[in-house]
């Protein structure tokens, strides 16, 4: 059918969306006109640390679950198959670990940035590099987050591209900019909901309009699309077990455990238990968006296993197809993938606001007065929200697998970031020059690694033929058959894009501590105590463990704030 000719939307599908902005830019001018009404950057950046755990899990979800993940999922298991669904494994440790490490450093040092605690513990300069590098890493991850949507829609329905993303750009800014953090993540709520349910609805109807599920399912494991455990060591192979397992927890850290956006959030809670909590509560609803968005890839693969297309574009097409006729549904999809892209680029536009100005402005002009910084925060929201609007022309450019451009610029970036704070948190000897030097360094690698990798390799998509006649075996076969296995340099280029979170993030530890090793002469070291409730005599001291190290520490006792006093200098020869 050519799309371009067939009547996909009636009335109320144009409503539905039209439903989505508006209650968007609702949320947006009720927190603008109510509580403290925006004056302070307290409220405006943190939501006046008033949140409860709930509507703080629901945005924790949404700021990286875009619509990426919506459309790219589903082709993935679609062309791989379901070997992707194994990084729900890496939910487990991705979301412990932050809970309970990263959380109790960022919450009891009642920051606004993730990156003061990297002043705190280094240096100004390392606290700007870090601020630097999120800035870069979120603005190109905006871009890809506002135009798949966008381009994908008009692509196959004709949807207008600009106005869509004008449409979207503009009221997501608006709302960012009148609202603050709470209109964001009470948006975020709202668009969570309809994420889901507009993938529900996919799914329910698409099962019914293949044949039902025994049917479905019969297509899909004739189809070979229901991947075994995939236990194959080979750093270079795409997707395994470990890859995902393993590789995605670091991916996991680098986004629950360190990214602004997230650290926003925590802090944004009432209590560091009630952050404990929302970052509990992400995992059921986590495990329920993957599940979604990959049995909507098994369900399309059934549907249409013969055929071919280019994966960024198939979902959508199986979409429409499923859905036309049937008014409205159309229309709540348009708003599901909307609301997933919405979802994430105004946590980005938050976050970068909130870095931008706590990180870069405020200590060099300690004196500006909270309403002008307040003012600014939001001139810095608006024109984030412009720069990534120009950003999403620039996503043309990318490759065709989105999912695996988003991956890649976490693994890339997210992936430095985070071995910036473990080297801060866990490696006391550490200092400044190393850190600086290993996230360099770290940079560096990724970057010749990534654009290495782009250059030399290209992925092995399953067959596509399903029903009986292609037995496992032949699928195996040709799966796994082994084109000259590069070695040397082209081997490192073929590392799987899934350890690069975890690979570079190494780079920097590494470099950082021989650095530190090399430079540590009598090197003053600022080591953040946390300290715990005092237990019921027990008899053995319990730390949250982190950051800090040295044994001879001052006792662990309750605190109500920390403040930097809390970090003890030692003096140190190496
Ligand atoms: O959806 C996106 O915008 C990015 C792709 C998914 C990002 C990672 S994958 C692991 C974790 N689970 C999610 O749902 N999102 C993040
Ligand atoms: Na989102």
């Amino acid at each position: 059918m050519d799309p371009s000719d067939q009547k996909y939307f009636t009335v109320i599908d144009y409503v539905i969306f039209a439903v989505l902005l508006t209650a968007s830019m609702g949320i947006g001018l009720y927190y603008a006109l109510s509580g403290g009404r925006q004056r302070t950057t307290q409220e405006f950046l943190m939501a006046d640390r008033s949140m409860h755990c709930l509507p703080v899990s629901l945005s924790l979800i949404a700021s990286f679950q875009s619509a990426v993940a919506i459309i790219g999922v589903p082709a993935e298991i679609y062309t791989h198959g379901t070997q992707y669904w194994f990084i729900g494994c890496a939910y487990i440790l991705g979301l412990f670990i932050p809970a309970h490490v990263f959380i109790p450093v960022f919450y009891r040092l009642r920051v606004s940035s993730a990156y003061e605690y990297l002043e705190l513990r280094f240096s100004k300069a390392v606290r700007i590099c870090g601020t630097l590098t999120f800035i870069f890493q979120m603005v190109i991850y905006m871009g890809v987050c506002v135009y798949t949507p966008a381009f994908a829609l008009n692509t196959v329905t004709g949807f207008e591209l600009w106005g869509a993303v004008l449409a979207t750009g503009l009221v997501c800014t608006l709302y960012t900019t009148l609202g603050g953090l709470k209109a964001v993540i009470w948006t975020d709520v709202f668009q969570t909901v309809v994420m889901f349910a507009g993938q529900l609805a996919v799914i329910v109807v698409g099962v019914q309009k293949t044949g039902g599920v025994a049917d479905v399912w019969r297509k899909v494991w004739e189809g070979n699309r229901i991947s075994g455990l995939d236990l194959n060591p080979d750093p270079t192979e795409r997707h395994t077990f470990w890859t995902l397992a393993v590789g995605g927890v670091f991916l996991m850290l680098s986004l629950y455990g360190v990214n602004q956006a997230q650290v926003q959030r925590y802090l944004s809670s009432r209590t560091e238990k009630e952050a404990v909590r929302s970052c509990y509560m992400v995992f059921p609803s986590l495990q329920l968006a993957l599940a979604l968005s990959c049995v909507m890839g098994l369900v399309m693969f059934a549907r249409y296993c013969g055929e071919d297309h280019s994966d960024k574009l198939m979902v959508i097409y199986f979409v429409m197809d499923m859905l036309h006729g049937l008014p409205g549904l159309p229309g709540l999809f348009i708003a599901c993938l909307f609301s997933a892209a919405l979802s994430t680029i105004s946590s980005a536009f938050n976050s970068l606001a909130t870095v931008t100005m706590e990180d870069l402005i405020k200590p060099q002009y300690p004196a500006m007065t909270e309403a002008r910084a307040t003012l600014l925060s939001k001139a810095l929201a608006m024109s984030y929200g412009l720069l990534c609007l120009a950003m999403a022309c620039l996503t043309h450019l990318m490759g065709d697998s989105v999912l695996q451009v988003a991956l890649k610029i976490f693994g890339m970036v997210g992936g430095p970031i985070l071995g910036l704070f473990c080297l801060g948190m866990f490696f006391p000897w550490a200092n400044s020059i190393g850190a600086l030097a290993g996230l360099g360094a770290g940079l560096v690698v990724a970057f010749w690694l990534s654009i290495g990798s782009i250059l030399s390799r290209s992925t092995r998509p399953l067959p596509l033929e399903c029903g009986a006649n292609v037995t496992a075996a032949i699928q195996t076969a040709i799966s796994n058959v082994t084109l000259s296995q590069p070695s040397g340099l082209k081997r490192f280029y073929s590392l799987s894009y899934m350890w690069y979170s975890a690979f570079n993030c190494t780079t920097v530890i590494l470099i950082g501590l021989i650095i530190s090793f090399l430079t540590g002469r009598r090197v003053l070291i600022r080591v953040f105590i946390i300290r715990t409730p005092q237990r019921p005599p027990s008899g053995h001291k319990e730390g949250n463990g982190l950051a800090f190290s040295q044994e001879d520490g001052p006792s662990l006792e309750e605190r109500e704030s920390f403040l930097p006093e809390d970090f003890v200098e030692y003096e140190t020869a190496v």
